[in-house]
């Protein structure tokens, strides 16, 4: 007899900066199973601090790939451990943390190809790759090769008119551009190189997987308005690189079926669709069901801001990536490096190590802070590249101390007005119909998403889980099912539950300053 409807479901996986991550999602789309593997606690012999090796010039950031490997083998175990039924699961997408390059050897295919079910795939995968520490979206190690991109195509305007942003020292084409120039052995033996996404997919798919085109947009080389790679940029970029990236895919696509190692170590049934994995903001939009008019404010490891969008606008600020759920339409995100671990530093420094100290601070303070601002960007800030603490007290001087608890009011509020004026700065307008969606791991702090209300003067909602990259994964593949019948992105999710407020903004938050 067939099974009941209901147990089917479809995974979805998240190869974030911190962790790997999975839920799956049952066809009523509830979330029935959640799993994670933490990469500093769970995988210590990789040495990690936020799942990363910041190297000794402070620019290069990296992490490796065997780490990402092992944290898959471990999170399988761990499902099978538990009872997890594998052979209800229809079909399975992804996220990857974004612009992160994977380098696989020559021969490395024909690895992934014959794998063996008796085996973990870190102990088949070790000589798969030509360059182990892969450099991830922290590094801003590339700027020669920024300058000299920007330069092959006309300027820093016209590279974003073709590619959805200017140069970026994260984005990969100048992160390949670099191993290239210091590392030509290693590129010349490299068959393959795919994003954190595409990779994860290649390791399910046991074959390599295409980049699609929403992650492709983190790339500088894709055209966002044709969806093929630019000549230009990948010339300007390191030779031979078409055939290294291979073709890009739209997001919804279906790249093949899970491997058989997977059917016989695991029981997925042989029939389980790949659909093109996608990076972790793309994923997010799609968990968040975003509609036009909605903003939503990430606050993982990176904090993002991201819209969707009908037309694109390539700005010398931001970024346009083609729309992972609607391949006619876009997204802008703007990307902010000091998030979660800069809140981590003032908690420990402010707080006593403690979220629920932290929060204290924010309730024991007055919003607007009593005129006391403060910008902390411990690391390079991508937007804007700016580094330092600067605090300002109501007098409009410059000190260099705050109390513990204006620090960390400061710290919040600082964030988001930042966040507030950049969007504005796109163009952006909160409108009275405006609801903020906020998701990772900070949005569990209801304090924090106060003061995200109260600056941007708008209500902010919550999905039930912090995972929507994860949970918008599984969603898409369910779409990928449907999507072979044309089946909108809207019209498969239209029964997900409707997020949850969280908070409103608190009367006579709009009168104090906030921009307008
Ligand atoms: N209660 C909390 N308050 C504020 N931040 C939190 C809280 N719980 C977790 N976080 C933050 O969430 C971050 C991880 O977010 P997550 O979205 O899982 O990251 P990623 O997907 O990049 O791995 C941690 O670095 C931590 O600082
Ligand atoms: O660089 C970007 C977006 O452009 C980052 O948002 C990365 O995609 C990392 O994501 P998290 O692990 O912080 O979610």
């Amino acid at each position: 007899m067939a099974e009941p409807a209901a147990r089917r479901c479809c995974l979805g996986w998240d190869f974030s900066t911190q962790q790997v991550k999975v839920v799956a999602v049952d066809a009523e789309l509830n979330v029935i199973y959640e799993d994670s593997v933490h990469f500093d606690r769970d995988l210590l012999e990789f040495g990690t601090q936020g799942g990363v090796h910041v190297h000794e010039n402070g620019l290069t950031v990296t992490s490796p790939v065997l780490m990402w490997v092992k944290a898959l083998d471990i999170i399988l175990e761990k499902m099978k451990t538990s009872g997890f039924d594998f052979s209800q699961v229809l079909a399975l997408s992804g996220a990857g943390q974004q612009h992160g390059s994977v380098y696989w050897k020559t021969g490395a295919s024909q690895v992934l190809t014959s794998l063996s079910p008796n085996l973990p795939l870190h102990e088949q995968l070790q000589a798969c790759f030509s360059i182990s520490d892969c450099p991830v979206w922290m590094d801003s190690s590339t700027t020669a090769q920024c300058r000299q991109l920007e330069a092959a195509v006309g300027g820093a305007q016209a590279l974003s008119c073709l590619t959805g942003s200017r140069a970026y020292e994260r984005f990969t084409g100048n992160q390949i551009a670099k191993i290239y120039q210091q590392n030509p052995e290693a590129y010349s033996h490299t068959e393959r190189i795919s994003l954190v996404s595409s990779f994860a997919a290649s390791l399910f798919l046991g074959s390599y997987s295409p980049i699609d085109y929403s992650d492709g947009s983190g790339m500088n080389l894709l055209q966002i308005q044709g969806k093929v790679w630019s000549q230009a940029c990948l010339g300007a970029c390191a030779p031979h690189l078409e055939e290294k990236l291979g073709s890009p895919v739209p997001s919804c696509s279906v790249v093949g079926a899970v491997s058989s190692y997977y059917v016989q170590r695991y029981g997925f049934p042989p029939g389980c669709k790949v659909v093109a994995f996608t990076g972790d903001n793309p994923a997010s939009l799609a968990g968040m069901r975003l509609e036009e008019g909605d903003i939503a404010v990430s606050l993982g490891t990176s904090d993002t801001l991201f819209l969707w969008l009908q037309e694109p606008t390539p700005a010398l600020e931001g970024h346009i990536f083609c729309n992972p759920v609607d391949t006619q339409h876009y997204m802008a995100l703007l990307c902010f490096k000091n998030g979660s671990l800069m809140r981590e530093k003032i908690r420990d420094e402010s707080a006593s190590r403690s979220w629920s100290e932290f929060s204290k601070a924010l309730q024991s303070t007055e919003m607007g802070n009593g005129g006391n601002l403060g910008f902390y960007f411990d690391v390079m800030e991508i937007t804007p590249e700016i580094v330092g603490r600067h605090r300002f007290s109501a007098e409009n001087r410059e000190v260099s101390a705050f109390p513990w608890d204006v620090e960390i009011r400061a710290l919040i509020e600082g964030q988001f007005m930042a966040k507030r004026i950049h969007a504005e700065g796109l163009g952006y307008r909160v409108m009275p119909k405006t609801k903020i969606l906020a998701t990772g791991g900070a949005s569990h702090n209801r304090d924090i998403l106060q003061v995200l209300a109260d600056v941007f003067g708008a209500p902010v909602y919550v999905i039930d889980t912090a995972n929507s990259a994860c949970v918008g994964s599984a969603y898409r593949a369910f779409h990928g099912l449907a999507a072979e019948t044309d089946v909108p992105f809207s019209e498969v999710v239209k029964l997900a539950p409707n997020p949850r407020l969280a908070a409103t903004p608190t009367p006579g938050a709009s009168q104090l300053g906030a921009p307008s």
